[in-house]
């Protein structure tokens, strides 16, 4: 089986060692490294894989290294590893937003690079990754990065930088518009009167029986709400307040919001 070294094992990459663990992937086949003794005590408790705070111990142990560190720190995380990767040759993955192909490969040497945008859905088996190959990248490391982040959920390769982008804006982000959403509609029915325990179950079901019932039916979106939306009923109410407020630009505008952080990120962050 393949040793998967995590490199930075925070948020995402326990959000991924935790979905390859459920699905079935052995923990003595990951090995987590991170500076905090805690994260990594927590993270061996909870999975029983392997542990290191020497990311070049942890890089001769594995054939891919997932690269999930903040992006302000990813200069300065491969600089002193670039030797052991050149000579190595793991499969390199990076999780990082707005640290583009260029730059890994100026930090981390000519290597086998996939630049990876997944989301923390994949904790629980419903991720949604881009992923984005360099021209070293074999059929057959296409095919490990597939079976990496198919096991935390599903995966698109895309062709160059700017629809990683636009990955970003829609599914690497995209969790957290949902969950405000969602502490929205909580917010809101506590302050009619509602139980704050009774607003979260209610909203929280009613949010995966909508996407449930998006994912599994042939019928679209639109349709869907319409179906709600009966003629001069209450939901007709609440999709004109939306409406009136502007929501598809707010949306829209939030969207090209991160798109345009990926680009400045690039241009603050990348290899010059
Ligand atoms: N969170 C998300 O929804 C998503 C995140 N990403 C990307 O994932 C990456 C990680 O984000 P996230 O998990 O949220 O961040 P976290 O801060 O939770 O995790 C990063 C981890 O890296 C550790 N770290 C810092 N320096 C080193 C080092 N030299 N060697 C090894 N580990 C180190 C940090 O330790 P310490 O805290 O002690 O500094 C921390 O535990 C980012 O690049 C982000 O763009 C991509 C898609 C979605
Ligand atoms: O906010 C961020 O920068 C990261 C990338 C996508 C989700 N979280």
């Amino acid at each position: 089986m393949t040793t998967i070294a995590f490199i930075g094992s925070g948020n995402m990459a326990g959000a991924i060692m935790g979905g390859l663990i459920e699905d079935g992937y052995q923990p003595d086949n990951i090995i987590a490294s991170d500076p905090s003794e805690e994260k990594l005590a927590e993270l061996k408790q909870r999975h029983g894989i392997q542990t290191t705070q020497n990311n070049i111990d942890a890089i001769k142990r594995s054939d891919v290294v997932v690269l999930a560190v903040k992006p302000q720190v990813m200069e300065q995380v491969l600089e002193p590893l670039k030797a052991t990767l050149e000579e190595t040759q793991p499969l390199l993955i990076s999780v990082a937003a707005g640290i583009n192909q260029y730059s890994l490969q100026q930090w981390a040497g000519d290597l086998a690079i996939v630049r990876c945008m997944p989301n923390t859905p994949s904790l629980v088996g419903k991720g949604a990754s881009g992923l984005l190959a360099n021209d070293k990248v074999s059929d057959q490391q296409k095919s490990i990065t597939e079976d990496i982040l198919g096991a935390v959920g599903l995966s698109v390769w895309v062709n160059n930088e700017q629809q990683l982008d636009w990955v970003t804006a829609v599914s690497g982000s995209g969790p957290a518009y949902y969950f405000l959403f969602m502490e929205c509609m909580i917010q809101a029915a506590k302050n009619m009167g509602m139980d704050e325990e009774q607003a979260k179950k209610l909203t929280l079901q009613t949010a995966l029986g909508a996407a449930t019932m998006a994912q599994k039916s042939d019928v679209e979106p639109d349709q869907l709400r319409k179906n709600v939306t009966s003629p001069n009923g209450t939901t007709e109410q609440a999709i004109l307040s939306f409406q009136n407020a502007g929501l598809d630009k707010i949306v829209k505008d939030a969207m090209e919001a991160v798109v345009k952080r990926s680009e400045e990120m690039v241009k603050e962050l990348g290899a010059k």
